[in-house]
């Protein structure tokens, strides 16, 4: 659906050239919600403005649904922009409009007639749950509310590809759920393809079926998003993994546990699907002479199957300890010791 090959954006500026995409090679699949994910600066703005041909890159192709945007005229760039449409942090809604007339103003740009028009909206109004409210004015609705009129805005013209542009960075925790709920009932029902930025990981592992991770403009490491909670490979992947799977006070806790008992080790244990159900900490206990103090334990839930975390301390003779690690990467579970650094 969306390809990047070897994409790179330079700007220049006063103090010298930004690179702020780097060299990047992306597959979307058409259907599919994918994520980007990266904290300020790592590039995500510019990606998104590149995938809806408002940036040319410096370097490289884009192509979208089969069109090479990155080489085709004006005329061609707006036909293909009619198929990718967006949704802002910060809605982005036209405030002296009702909730009906902002929906219907792309529609009016594409020049439908009136009645065809009111028709869309009120289905629109009624898909993104506004029923009730196509007079009100912005000012007048909540923030999940402005975003579900920014919505259902985007949807107007029947897009290809639903870009989503921090949507939910605005909004609490609640709303944030009940939108990302909207967007995963539009995807399924429309079969639209999604492709949001964000630098929230709860966002990812709620609605993603794949994710890049992006630093200093190069994405890097990409995957199923099951695969890369159980297993992120780079530093950055695993302090956004670490947002969801492991709060602040269990960080603070470890820090203490690791003053408090230098000797002993702190692991931690990721199980997947039927690991899950095998008694792996009362075999531990029973054949290993040693204190096993649970930490914290955690359950994650992704778009493809659920994902448990555990971190234990264990102490004692220090080769006890070193076998019975071994043990546990045995029984097939990921382990990882954790550090004081
Ligand atoms: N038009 C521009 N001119 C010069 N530099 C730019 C321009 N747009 C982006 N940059 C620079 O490119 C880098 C990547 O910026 P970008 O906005 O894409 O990152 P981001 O991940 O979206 O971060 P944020 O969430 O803070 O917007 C930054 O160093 C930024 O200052």
């Amino acid at each position: 659906m969306i390809s990047l090959k070897d994409v790179s954006k330079k700007f220049k500026t006063k103090l010298g050239t930004i690179i702020a995409v780097d060299d990047v090679n992306l597959d979307i699949k058409q259907g599919e919600i994918f994520g980007i994910i990266g904290y300020s600066g790592a590039g995500k703005s510019t990606m998104i403005r590149l995938l809806n041909g408002l940036e040319k890159p410096t370097a490289g192709q884009i192509i979208v649904n089969g069109k090479e945007i990155t080489s085709i005229n004006e005329e061609k760039l707006r036909q293909v922009r009619h198929k990718v449409s967006m949704i802002f942090q910060h809605f982005n809604l036209l405030w002296s409009r009702t909730v009906a007339e902002n929906i219907a103003f792309p529609l009016e740009i594409a020049g439908v007639p009136k009645e065809q028009r009111l028709a869309r909206v009120n289905e629109l109004i009624e898909l993104v749950g506004l029923e009730g409210r196509g007079n009100y004015y912005p000012s007048q609705l909540s923030g999940g509310q402005k975003q579900r009129v920014g919505i259902a805005r985007a949807l107007a013209n029947r897009p290809e590809v639903l870009l989503c542009d921090e949507a939910t960075s605005a909004l609490d925790p609640e709303t944030t759920d009940a939108i990302l709920d909207l967007l995963v009932s539009i995807n399924e029902k429309l079969g639209l393809t999604i492709v949001l930025i964000t630098h929230e990981m709860q966002v990812i592992q709620k609605i993603c079926n794949r994710v890049a991770v992006m630093e200093g403009g190069r994405v890097v490491e990409e995957g199923d998003v099951l695969e890369v909670f159980q297993n992120p490979q780079q530093p950055i992947t695993k302090r956004f993994v670490s947002q969801v799977s492991e709060p602040t006070q269990t960080m603070q806790t470890i820090q203490n546990l690791l003053d408090i008992y230098p000797n002993g080790k702190l692991i931690k244990l990721t199980f997947v699907g039927e690991q899950t159900e095998q008694p792996i900490l009362s075999r531990l206990i029973k054949q290993f002479e040693l204190e096993v103090n649970i930490v914290q334990g955690n359950i994650s839930h992704t778009k493809s199957g659920a994902f448990g975390t555990l971190i234990l301390q264990i102490d004692g003779d220090a080769l006890a300890v070193d076998e019975a690690i071994r043990f546990i990467h045995e029984q097939k579970v990921s382990t990882e010791v954790i550090n004081n650094d």
